[in-house]
């Protein structure tokens, strides 16, 4: 869509065409923002301007119907969705009505990218809406497919919470190591269970007290969950889809001989380099789950599916654009063959826990239920309350599954389906 940096940018431009090339990886050929920032921000030197193209991308993913609507307000033709005009438009508008960029800036960056091309219209069009003081509204709108795939799902308020999840940055999680860390009491943040720390306007990561030493990690409340109803034990524990660790770590500190599996090599040396940080050990196997067996079975296994990864959108909001049926679908299919297979991993009397940071019922309930069906030898090991934050509950039938507009007024939480089960035969 646009090409590498140009040595003539001014500064500030090369940030807004790599929040280009991001964009246009996700949006015309449906990568994850995560996966489309490594490539387009590669010819940036600074570490600000890398920063810079994220949070723009990001923002135009979270804000995008609304973005939309006002620039299809302000021409008389509507631009093709891909065109590159609009996503210059997008670009320009989230700046100067979202990030704070003063409008003559906002505009100024924008303008190269569309060089040799439509660069009067960007113009005009941004200057019609900052002339008409355009606004986003407080409440974002969401993408249409998704509000009524969870309309469908979850129901109406579960759409509500989601879009003003949407509005504001998501707190930050941190899981301690040791819950009787002095930090926690320290820090002023916080505590929604033990071990747990819940910080806002936190600045970087590595600055916090007890990053180097490795003290907690970075997890989102609800994807503490599943390791956490494990809970403390001696025996073997088996974390499937293991990296970048967070659940591994978990369970060896809660006491397990853990062994870590994950197919992707990148992804387990980010998982060496938490337990290197934490000082905590696993045992780290490079492979597919689905051909790995272990030489015996465990006391526990614990399966945090690939999926669509729709319940993480507050941080990824490429997942609002991008996520298709069929997507979930396959999606679905592959955590149905992990989880047949896990369970030959668990010894009788054990567990086996399943989750998905998903929203969509196929990589959740409906799993389970097809699980449960083909498989008398488990049976649901209910969550009891008193396992969960206040203000969350345990489904009657046993499962957790958390919602936007869960936990609203502390700070919400990501969106996960999790079961517990136990094999009873
Ligand atoms: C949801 S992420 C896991 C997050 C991790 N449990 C944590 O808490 O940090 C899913 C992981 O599944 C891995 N994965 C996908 N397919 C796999 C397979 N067939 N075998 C093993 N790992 C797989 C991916 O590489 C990815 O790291």
């Amino acid at each position: 869509m646009t090409g590498p940096r140009r040595s003539t940018d001014a500064p500030g431009v090369p940030a807004r065409r790599a929040a280009l090339r991001v964009l246009d990886g996700v949006l015309r050929r449906g990568e994850a923002l995560e996966s489309a920032l490594g490539p387009a921000t590669r010819g940036l030197d600074r570490a600000d301007d890398r920063a810079l193209a994220h949070a723009i991308a990001a923002e135009v993913l979270r804000r995008l119907p609304d973005l939309d609507s006002l620039i299809d307000s302000a021409t008389r033709q509507p631009l093709p969705d891909d065109a590159k005009a609009r996503t210059a438009l997008r670009i320009a508008l989230v700046q100067a009505l979202s990030l704070g960029t003063p409008p003559h800036a906002a505009i100024a960056t924008v303008l190269p990218l569309v060089d040799g091309g439509p660069r009067k219209l960007v113009h005009g069009v941004f200057g019609t809406l900052m002339r008409g003081e355009a606004r986003l509204t407080d409440v974002p709108v969401l993408p249409d497919a998704v509000a009524s795939r969870w309309r469908a799902a979850w129901g109406a308020p579960a759409v509500a919470g989601a879009a003003r999840a949407i509005a504001a940055p998501p707190p930050l999680d941190l899981t301690f190591r040791d819950e009787a860390d002095a930090l926690l009491a320290e820090s002023g943040g916080a505590s929604l269970l033990p071990g747990h720390l819940r910080l806002t306007d936190a600045g970087p990561v590595t600055s916090l007290p007890g990053f180097d030493e490795g003290r907690w990690w970075v997890q989102d409340i609800a994807a503490s969950l599943p390791a956490r109803l494990i809970g403390r034990g001696t025996g073997r524990a088996i974390d499937l889809c293991a990296a970048p660790g967070g659940k591994t770590m978990q369970l060896a500190a809660a006491g397990w001989s853990t062994t870590a599996i994950d197919v992707s090599e990148s992804r387990l040396a980010r998982l060496r380099d938490n337990l290197a940080r934490t000082h905590l050990a696993a045992e780290v196997v490079a492979a597919d789950a689905l051909a790995w067996t272990p030489a015996a079975p465990a006391d526990a296994v614990l399966l945090d599916a690939p999926c669509s990864a729709t319940g993480i959108f507050r941080r990824h909001p490429d997942v609002l654009h991008r996520v298709r049926p069929g997507l979930v679908e396959d999606m679905a299919t592959l955590q149905a063959r992990l989880v047949d297979h896990a369970a030959a991993m668990v010894r009788p009397g054990g567990l086996l826990v399943y989750a998905t940071c998903s929203l969509e019922p196929a990589e959740g309930e409906a799993q389970i239920e097809r699980f449960l069906g083909g498989h008398p030898d488990f049976a649901i090991d209910p969550v009891l309350p008193d396992e969960l934050p206040e203000g969350l509950a345990p489904h009657p039938r046993g499962w957790l599954r958390t919602l936007p507009g869960i936990l609203a007024d502390e700070g919400g939480c990501d969106g996960f389906f999790i079961a517990r089960m136990m094999r009873v035969g």
